[in-house]
């Protein structure tokens, strides 16, 4: 970007004083850490008070600031732009320059699938078009405005990707971005926690249609029967991609083994896919990202090349080879019972001479019913595929309880989540060259601790 202070504060309607007027800002950062010369800092609340590091700002070459009017520590005679609260300013600065840029905005959800998704979608529009998509796994109310305000002024697609674990934040996200398309990648349990059913957390993702334009369009996955309940109330123009005869965009002929998944397309049936990635259910997000591409008519050939050799954003079901020669698939960002269940389906399927191994660390945020999900991951444990099993977490007990009766104590072992340096000693000594690792839990675990003692 390139903004000069006296728009910002315009875009803010807010005063500025006149002396810093033509100071120019080239991008917008909350944490000095990796902050940018030319940046305008815009100070947050974590743990402590982003305003705290405000000398940070100023060394890693920030040339101008907001600030909360009342804060201490104002930094005299350097650019600063005085709001209320600077998270909102933020959000609408972030507005404001969507409306600038004016893009045409795909917005993604779902309880799993995201990141995935919008690598994909990205990847086929970039074929034809500038694209701005969100970093890493940038999607909340912070992140989904950084990414707005990180889109060149050349930007012509942004394809953001918008999390939630709470009612009303795809509200909000989706009201400041306001999409031409949404998509909804699937409904399962994440963070059903704090919403107690599946039927609740769809509810929370039909948010993402509360800022769709009128002649928007929701793309969803037509399996879902929450979902297809659900779109009967939308004004908007629908679009089903999945496994049934009836839906707009049907996955055919799927293979799939440990390094890439082909497929055929109801739409396009002479055309042979290809995924360079393991497991069948990402056929369904690449079915996604085929129906964002075709509402942006990108020809079928550039969308075949796309999916072949698009870029998965890292830890999401990611061969790494060992230090011992072993082939380690990292699922470490995030797991969720469906998640797990599919990634060990997949895994249990992936060639070797030697040994699967499977190190499951807890998923987090499943609520009262935790104990029992963890146990229930047991039917994806074949004792005839999976040769050994590491367990890390409390809610992990339940699950090494339920395979006791398939694995023998050489073959199953628990650990508290703070053991896991002396789970990834014992695993060390366990794993051959030739064998396979799958390694899988909830964000808060930190399962790439384990990877990075194996790399
Ligand atoms: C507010 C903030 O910036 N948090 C980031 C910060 O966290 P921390 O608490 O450690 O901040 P501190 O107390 O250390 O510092 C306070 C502020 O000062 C800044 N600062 C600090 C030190 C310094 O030297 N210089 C500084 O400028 C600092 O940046 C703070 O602003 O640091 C963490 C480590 O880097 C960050 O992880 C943390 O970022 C938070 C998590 C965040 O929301 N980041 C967004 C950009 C984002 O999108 N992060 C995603 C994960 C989003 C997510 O969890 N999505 C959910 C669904 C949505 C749930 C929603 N309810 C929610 O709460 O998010 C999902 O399931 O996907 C990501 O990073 O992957
Ligand atoms: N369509 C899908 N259905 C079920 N599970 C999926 C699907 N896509 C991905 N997964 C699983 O979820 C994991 C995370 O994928 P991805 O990061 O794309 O989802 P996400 O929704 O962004 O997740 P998170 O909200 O945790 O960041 C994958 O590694 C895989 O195990
Ligand atoms: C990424 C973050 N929002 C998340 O999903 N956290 C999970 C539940 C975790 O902490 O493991």
């Amino acid at each position: 970007m390139k903004m000069r202070l006296a728009e910002i504060a315009k875009a803010l309607q807010v005063d500025l004083t006149e002396e810093w007027a033509d100071v120019v800002v080239t991008s917008v950062s909350f944490d000095t850490r990796s902050l940018q010369p030319g940046a305008l800092f815009v100070p947050l609340r974590g743990e402590h008070d982003g305003h705290e590091y405000i000398k940070n700002a100023i060394s890693n070459g920030a040339v101008a600031t907001l600030w909360e009017e009342g804060h201490e520590g104002t930094p005299e005679n350097f650019p600063r732009i005085t709001v209320t609260d600077s998270l909102a300013a933020l959000q609408k600065l972030a507005k404001y320059y969507l409306y600038k840029i004016n893009p045409k905005v795909v917005a993604i959800t779902g309880s799993n699938g995201k990141t995935t998704t919008k690598d994909m979608v990205a990847a086929i529009l970039g074929e034809q078009f500038n694209v701005k998509k969100t970093h890493a796994n940038f999607n909340n109310y912070i992140g989904v405005p950084i990414t707005v305000l990180d889109m060149e002024p050349n930007t012509e697609v942004l394809v953001i990707e918008m999390g939630m674990d709470h009612f009303g934040e795809l509200d909000g996200l989706s009201r400041l971005v306001e999409p031409d398309i949404a998509v909804i990648t699937m409904i399962g349990e994440a963070h059903i926690e704090f919403f107690g059913t599946r039927d609740k957390i769809a509810d929370a993702k039909m948010e993402i249609t509360h800022g769709l334009k009128e002649d928007g369009v929701l793309i969803f996955n037509g399996d879902e029967p929450l979902l297809t309940q659900r779109v009967k109330k939308l004004t908007q123009e629908t679009v089903t991609f999945g496994n049934r005869e009836s839906d707009n965009f049907r996955g055919l002929n799927i293979v799939s083994n440990e390094n890439k998944t082909s497929f055929r397309v109801s739409k396009w049936p002479d055309e042979n896919f290809m995924i360079p990635m393991i497991g069948s259910y990402n056929v369904n997000n690449a079915l996604a990202a085929l129906s964002v591409g075709d509402y942006f008519r990108i020809p079928v050939k550039l969308m075949v090349k796309a999916l072949s050799s698009f870029t998965l954003t890292k830890n999401r079901t990611e061969w790494i080879r060992g230090k011992q020669g072993e082939k380690i698939l990292s699922d470490v960002y995030n797991s969720n019972p469906t998640a797990a269940k599919l990634v060990l389906k997949a895994f249990s399927e992936a060639k070797t001479a030697g040994k699967r191994i499977v190190v499951l660390g807890d998923m987090l945020q499943l609520g009262e019913h935790s104990k029992e999900m963890h146990a229930g991951l047991a039917e994806a444990i074949d004792p005839q595929k999976i040769k050994e099993i590491f367990l890390c977490g409390n809610d992990m007990e339940q699950l090494e309880e339920k395979l006791k009766d398939k694995f023998d104590s050489t073959q199953l072992h628990w650990y508290k989540t703070e053991e896991k340096k002396k789970l990834a000693s014992v695993l060390q000594n366990e794993i051959e060259p030739e064998d396979l690792v799958l390694l899988k839990g909830s964000h808060g675990i930190h399962l790439e601790q384990v990877l990075n003692d194996l790399t």
